[in-house]
Parts: C-alpha cells; sequence; structure tokens
C-alpha cells in the first residue's frame, strides 16, 4: 500500500538534504521573478494553489535543460507586517520606542519567515528556500535607498507639500495603487445655499467649501453661473461655477466643492486653481467655529445640529454611495494637503503603455487591466508612509535653510531616524538638521525584486527577467509599480512574460487573504490527499480563471497518484521485475499504435507547456495515460503473444517512465517516487531530461488499432449490459464490422476480452453478438 504521506515526506527531505533545485548560472539561464508573500499570517490555499503554477513551468524549464532561477523571498515590511506583529506581540508604537519596535517587528516577522517557508515548501516549490531574500534586511535596505536616491537625483522622486489621499483608520498617507471603491450607506443632505438646494454627503465640510458647481447645461441653474453665494453657518461668498463633469442627476444637480471633500473636488480645484479652506488634518476638524478638532462622525452630527437649528436642512435622504476606501481596512480614504514624497509618472503614461506592449501578458486579456489602470492614473505616485517598521528614508532636512540632505551612497543602509550621525547641510553649513521620520511604502521595494533577486546572486546580467508569476489582483499594484521602476531606472522591461494567476475565493465569494482571515491552511488537505493532489488542483484551470476549493479535483488527484503507483506495479509484475528488450526495431502492431499516440502526446503536451497551457497539457496526459496506456495498452500486453514478450517490457517501461517525467512538473512527489524505483541512481526526476517528440515512432498502424479498440469497447459495454466481469470468458462472438482488420487483428481482441471463436461479418457499423 502506498503511504502518500511518509512518502512525500521522505522527498521533501531529500530534496531539500542533497540541495536538488540549486542554481547554477550556465549558458542557457531562466529567472522567475517570484512573488514574495507578505509576512502578515499564515499561508493559505490561495497561495497553495496560484504558487504551484510557477513551480510547474520552473521544473518544466529545468528538465527542458534550462538552469532555472528560482528565487524564493519575503516581504516584510510595511503595514501589514506592522499589523500582524502587533496583534501577535501586543505592542504598539505608544507604548514602544521605535528603535525596540523595528527590532520587534524583526524578530517576530523572521519567525514567521521560517514557519511560513516550511509551509510554502511543503506544496514542492523547487524554489530556493535556503537562501530567501526578505525586504527589511540590510541588503534590501541599500538597494531600495540606492534606487530611491537615483530617482531623487534625477528629479523622478520629489517632495511637495500637495493633497495626498490618507487613511484615517491606518493614519497614514497612502496611494492610488491602495483604494478601492465601495458602496456604504449613507446621508445626502439637502441644504439650502442662499437660495439654491444642495445635497452633500460630507455636510461637515461646508466650512471648507470654496466654490459651489453645476452642470453648463443644466437649464436650473443657466442664471446663476458667474455669481456668487453666501456660505450657511459661516457666511463666506463663494462664485457658482460649471464643468460638465457635474451629474444633473445626483441630489439636486448643484454640488458644494470643499477643499477636500472627495478626489473630484481635487479634481475641479486643481482644473480651476480655486483657494483653500483647510479644516481637515490629520482626521480632525477645525474650523474656529462649530468644529474644535473634533473627530469626523462627530463633526457632522455637530454641523447637521447647526444647519437645523438655523432651519437650512431641506431634508435628510439615506443613500448608498460609491467611495473610495483603504482597501487593506475598508476605511472611506480622506484627501488632506501635507508633504510627502512622490514618484512623478503622470508625464510618462505613454512609454509605460507602450513597455505594457513589449511584454507577453498571459492570459493576453489580462493586459487590458493594466492599460486601464495606466490610462487612469490621477496622481504621481505617493511612496512615503507615517508608519514604523518600513523602508527609511535616507534623508534630512537643514532646519535652517530647508535644504534636503541626501545620504552618502557609501552609507547605505542608513536609518536616519536611529542613527544619530554628524549631518551638516551642504548648502549652509549648519547641524541643526532634522531627519525624515516617514518611511517608503512596501511597493516601493518590492517594485525593485527583479533587482534585489539579481542583485543578490550577482547576475544583472540576467535583466530583464524571464517571467514574473503573480495575481489579477495586484496587476495594478506589483505588476505596474514593477515596470514603472524598470522604465525608470534602467529603460529596460523588467520580464519578457508575465504570468497572471487567479484567485481562490471563499466560499462566501471573497478572495482568501492572509489579512482578511477567511483563510484554510493547506495542511489538513495535504494529509488527506497528499500535496499531489493539491497542486493537481492547481492544474484545473487556465491561467487567470478564479476558481473555489474544489474537492472532487483533489479525489481525481489523488486517484492519479494512485493510478501511476498501481501501474508500475502492473508493469512489474508483467516483465517479472526485469527491464529488457529495445525499441530499436518495433514489430508489434500494438506497440506501433501506443508508440505513436505517445509520441503525439509529448508533442502536445510539450506544446502546451510552452505555453504555459498547463491544464490543456494535463488534460492530454491524462487523455494517453488513463486511456491509451492504462484502460488498453497494459491490458492488452497482459495477454500478448510471447513473441512480443520483450519489445512489449521495452516500450512500456520506455513510456511508463516518459509519463512520470511530464506528468512530474505537477506531481513531482510522486514521480520522483516511481522514477527512483525504475532508475535508482537518478539525482532526481526534475533533473532528468524532458521527453523529446520524435515523429520516426509515428506508425500507419495507429489507425487500424484505434479500430480494434472500438471493436473492443462494444465488447465491453456488451459484457456490461450482460452484467458480467471483463475477464469473463466468452465462448463466441460475431463482429460485424471491417472483416480484413478484425482478422488481422482478431487475435487482439480474443486475448483481451477472453473470446474463444469470432465470426467475422462484414459491415459498415460495428456490431456485436454471442452466439449461443
Ligand atoms: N486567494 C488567493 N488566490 C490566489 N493567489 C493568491 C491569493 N492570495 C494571495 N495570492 C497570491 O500570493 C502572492 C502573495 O500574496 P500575499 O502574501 O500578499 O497574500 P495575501 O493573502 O493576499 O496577503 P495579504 O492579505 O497580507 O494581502 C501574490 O502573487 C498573490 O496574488
Amino acid at each position: 500500500m502506498l503511504d502518500i504521506v511518509s512518502m512525500e515526506n521522505k522527498w521533501r527531505d531529500y530534496w531539500k538534504k542533497n540541495n536538488v533545485f540549486k542554481f547554477t548560472k550556465g549558458d542557457k539561464n531562466f529567472s522567475i521573478d517570484t512573488p514574495p508573500p507578505t509576512v502578515s499570517g499564515k499561508m493559505h490555499l490561495g497561495h497553495a494553489y496560484s504558487y504551484p503554477h510557477q513551480d510547474f513551468i520552473a521544473r518544466y524549464k529545468r528538465m527542458k535543460g534550462y538552469n532555472v532561477f528560482y528565487p524564493w523571498g519575503f516581504d516584510d515590511n510595511g503595514l501589514p507586517t506592522e499589523r500582524y506583529v502587533e496583534k501577535t506581540r501586543n505592542v504598539t508604537i505608544e507604548n514602544t520606542p521605535l528603535g525596540d519596535y523595528i527590532e520587534i517587528c524583526k524578530e517576530e516577522s523572521k519567525k514567521a519567515e521560517l514557519e511560513l517557508a516550511d509551509a510554502w515548501y511543503s506544496i514542492g516549490l523547487s524554489a530556493s528556500f535556503n537562501d530567501y531574500i526578505d525586504t527589511s534586511s540590510d541588503f534590501s535596505m541599500k538597494m531600495s535607498q540606492k534606487l530611491f536616491l537615483d530617482l531623487a537625483r534625477s528629479g523622478r522622486a520629489y517632495r511637495a507639500e500637495a493633497p495626498y489621499i490618507r487613511c484615517p483608520t491606518c493614519k497614514t498617507a497612502i496611494s492610488q495603487i491602495e483604494m478601492k471603491d465601495a458602496i456604504i450607506d449613507t446621508d445626502l443632505v439637502y441644504i439650502n445655499f442662499d437660495g439654491i438646494e444642495i445635497a452633500t454627503t460630507r455636510p461637515e465640510m461646508l466650512g471648507a467649501c470654496v466654490a459651489v458647481f453645476v452642470n453648463p447645461g443644466d437649464e436650473r441653474y443657466k442664471n446663476i453661473i458667474g455669481k456668487k453665494i453666501k456660505v450657511p453657518l459661516y457666511g463666506n461668498e463663494v462664485p457658482v461655477m460649471s464643468d460638465e463633469s457635474i451629474d444633473m442627476n445626483f441630489g439636486t444637480g448643484a454640488e458644494m466643492l470643499c477643499t477636500f471633500g472627495d478626489q473630484n473636488d481635487l479634481e475641479l480645484w486643481r482644473k480651476y486653481n480655486l483657494d483653500s479652506r483647510i479644516i481637515l488634518k490629520n482626521d480632525k476638524l477645525n474650523d474656529s467655529r462649530y468644529l474644535d478638532n473634533i473627530g469626523i462622525k462627530e463633526a457632522r452630527k455637530r454641523i447637521i445640529e447647526e444647519l437645523k437649528k438655523n432651519n437650512y436642512i431641506i431634508k435628510i435622504e439615506k443613500i448608498k454611495h460609491s467611495v473610495n476606501t483603504h482597501e487593506r481596512c475598508g476605511t472611506p480614504i480622506e484627501i488632506g494637503i501635507s508633504k510627502q514624497w512622490y514618484i512623478k509618472d503622470l508625464d510618462i503614461k505613454k512609454e509605460l503603455l507602450e513597455f505594457g506592449d513589449k511584454i507577453e501578458w498571459i492570459p493576453e486579456y489580462m493586459k487590458t487591466r493594466y492599460d486601464n489602470w495606466v490610462n487612469g492614473l490621477r496622481w504621481d505616485w505617493c511612496i512615503s508612509r507615517q508608519r514604523y517598521f518600513g523602508i527609511p528614508f535616507p534623508v534630512w532636512y537643514c532646519n535652517k535653510c530647508g535644504t534636503i540632505i541626501y545620504a552618502d551612497e557609501k552609507d547605505l543602509p542608513v536609518d536616519p531616524r536611529l542613527v544619530n550621525k554628524n549631518i551638516k547641510c551642504p548648502a549652509c553649513g549648519s547641524d541643526d538638521v532634522q531627519p525624515e521620520r516617514d518611511v517608503m511604502d512596501t511597493w516601493a521595494t518590492s517594485s525593485i525584486s527583479p533587482t534585489l533577486y539579481l542583485t543578490h546572486i550577482n547576475s544583472m546580467d540576467m535583466y530583464p527577467m524571464d517571467v514574473r508569476f503573480q495575481g489579477h489582483d495586484i496587476i495594478t499594484s506589483w505588476a505596474f509599480t514593477t515596470i514603472l521602476r524598470s522604465y525608470l531606472h534602467y529603460n529596460k522591461i523588467p520580464w519578457k512574460k508575465i504570468a497572471i494567476s487567479g484567485n481562490v475565493y471563499d466560499p462566501f465569494g471573497q478572495k482568501m487573504s492572509k489579512s482578511k482571515g477567511n483563510i484554510v491552511e493547506p495542511k489538513d488537505i495535504i494529509e488527506k490527499y497528499g500535496a499531489d493532489a493539491l497542486r493537481f488542483w492547481g492544474s484545473t484551470t487556465m491561467p487567470g480563471e478564479n476558481i473555489k476549493l474544489r474537492e472532487q479535483d483533489l479525489v481525481r488527484g489523488k486517484k492519479t497518484v494512485i493510478k501511476l503507483y498501481n501501474s508500475l506495479n502492473l508493469l512489474k509484475i508483467i516483465s517479472g521485475g526485469k527491464i529488457q528488450g529495445d525499441i530499436n526495431i518495433i514489430k508489434s502492431p500494438v506497440n506501433k499504435w501506443i508508440m505513436s499516440k505517445y509520441e503525439k502526446t509529448v508533442r502536445e503536451v510539450t506544446e502546451y507547456m510552452d505555453a504555459y497551457e498547463v491544464m490543456k497539457a494535463r488534460s492530454a496526459l491524462d487523455k494517453f495515460f488513463w486511456s491509451n496506456y492504462c484502460d488498453n495498452y497494459l491490458e492488452i500486453i497482459k495477454n500478448d503473444n510471447e513473441e512480443y514478450r520483450n519489445e512489449n517490457i521495452a516500450v512500456s517501461y520506455l513510456i511508463m517512465e516518459n509519463v512520470l517525467k511530464m506528468y512530474s512538473p505537477i506531481m513531482p512527489f510522486i514521480t520522483e517516487e516511481l522514477y527512483h524505483e525504475i532508475h535508482p541512481d537518478s539525482i532526481s526526476i526534475a533533473l532528468e531530461k524532458y521527453p523529446e517528440y520524435d515523429d520516426k515512432y509515428l506508425f500507419n498502424e495507429e489507425n487500424d488499432i484505434d479500430y480494434i479498440i472500438s471493436v473492443i469497447n462494444s465488447i465491453r459495454a456488451l459484457k456490461s449490459s450482460l452484467k458480467i466481469s471483463m475477464a469473463a470468458p466468452i465462448d463466441s462472438l460475431n463482429i460485424t464490422g471491417d472483416s480484413e482488420k478484425i482478422g488481422r487483428y482478431g487475435y487482439i481482441i480474443k486475448n483481451l476480452m477472453h473470446i474463444n471463436n469470432i465470426k467475422i461479418t462484414s459491415g459498415e457499423n460495428i456490431n456485436i453478438n454471442v452466439i449461443q
């Protein structure tokens, strides 16, 4: 009996101990830009589904003779890790000095990484777990800071006091990348604005109103465009202006523009160069009249009360409203004004679209998401975060003359917040300087992953990498920022291909995700079905397709594992455990048939694997293995004429070991086990040569035997309708069909179906009946 759990454990240990997948650079290399998972919780089925997609190709390429660089990494700086550490260690920045906080984050993420690496390794990934990189290490910090300095020198990274997007819950700036639309229930408040009705969802921002906007085509307001009206409660006068973007059907068609109620306010404010009245700062409202540094909810309540008291409220409607939220915590974002660091990208949309075109997208339709994102960019990329565990900006500011002081490259990595260096302003000589306290956005470092991975092995000459694998949910973040950085730093695409996986959803239709906590860990499934079966499930979708856990695929996967095991056992019985014979000259028509089928399968599987269409490759292989090889070929040779015995053994073993090779990228454990039974001296099936298509083994007999198999299938159907076993003998059978073929290969039918006598009748269709 096959004990799948201990068999898989054995090979896990063996691969690790023998460092089977180590990368040695050669002439023919293949490199993968592996997604570094964030250290923010446990590995889950989403990962167990999408990471094998990389591994299928890594293993395939290795067997095709490439030196495969398949690195491993963890993304352990930034908000996700902070949240995770705060929860596991019960610390906050409020109760812990910064230096200690950073140390605790490092300590806890290192600990988590060891567990995570084991979890990822358990699904049989052939990546370099021994030598992984992480984005908070000194190495990554140095690279990230160095590339930041390059951008600052070229003017691409800049600091500006400007409107920025802020998450009130995470208390930090965020970028457009991290925003997500959501529908919320809210109140739409209708206010009498000096005789005009205005509807707003943000009444608390009334004190920040600098204009009223209507649509130029709206007959109701034509006469008042260009006039000034008074803001209720505050009494300041603001202009009535018009813009095509105003939706005449929302509310009353007249909107107040505040600095800043939402992104549309910001855009109109920029477009018309309007005044500012900033009353919202760091999530508190202060208008020096009604609102005294209070939170948004309370401020809303208070302003509504004031408006009511003064008879300004016309009505309040409950509505569902679409707002921008921070995708990590779901909080509606705010727009404030402050000093942040940006990477300038709005001026290079055309170039970024061209770069997208140069990369091969698998599947191709996923590129549309990238194109739409680039076309829809409205902000430069804000990369500063008011957080703590992240890559620090290598920057100080002179308190005397305001100069930005950049760290010397030779001093990197540096954390200006912690290192008390003797910094002098190069402009005025003052040593009264202060460090930048913000850290960089996580994507600012993970966006240079090709540089990190290749520099780590001292091989930037391999840039661009061959392929990036990632989920479609991060096309607008990770894929976009990586292409952007690659354009800015090297004017090269980062990879030749990008292969996009779908997402695993939970039973409620939500993406499974560590930080959401709606996860299922793979370990119970591995216990029950094995890692091969889990990987098999990963091979049941087309690139980019979403999926839920489907138990029937795990069952099919496990059945395939057992079928491979049983087939080799049957071969051992047929051959008496001795591999003999050769395939130089094939005489048996059945061997000619199976070799033709096999060669065509090799060709088909290879074509699909080359196109990253693993599901189609595996289906073609399944069809050959289950139907042609197991159900028919092995059954036929079990009872075949003695004259073909050695040839049968040679052909059946040759095909078996090559079937194992073709299955091995998908199911590495069982194939390693069985391959070692055939070739005990092999280091690993993963390092063996992938089968090559050879048209020398295509024979005309293929069609004849296909026909005989149809006859056999009809006899099988007859036996099952008679409720007798396939091995039960039948004395005489009348077969109607192609009499020449049936006559020539009748011995195959007789041997396989246990029939003593066949009477053949010529006819166009196959027809079988028992002669009583
Ligand atoms: N549910 C999922 N289905 C398929 N792939 C996923 C899923 N979740 C994450 N991945 C992929 O795993 C890789 C690493 O993702 P990551 O560590 O950010 O996972 P996550 O669970 O989404 O974490 P977090 O919740 O912290 O964002 C990415 O390529 C991502 O697309």
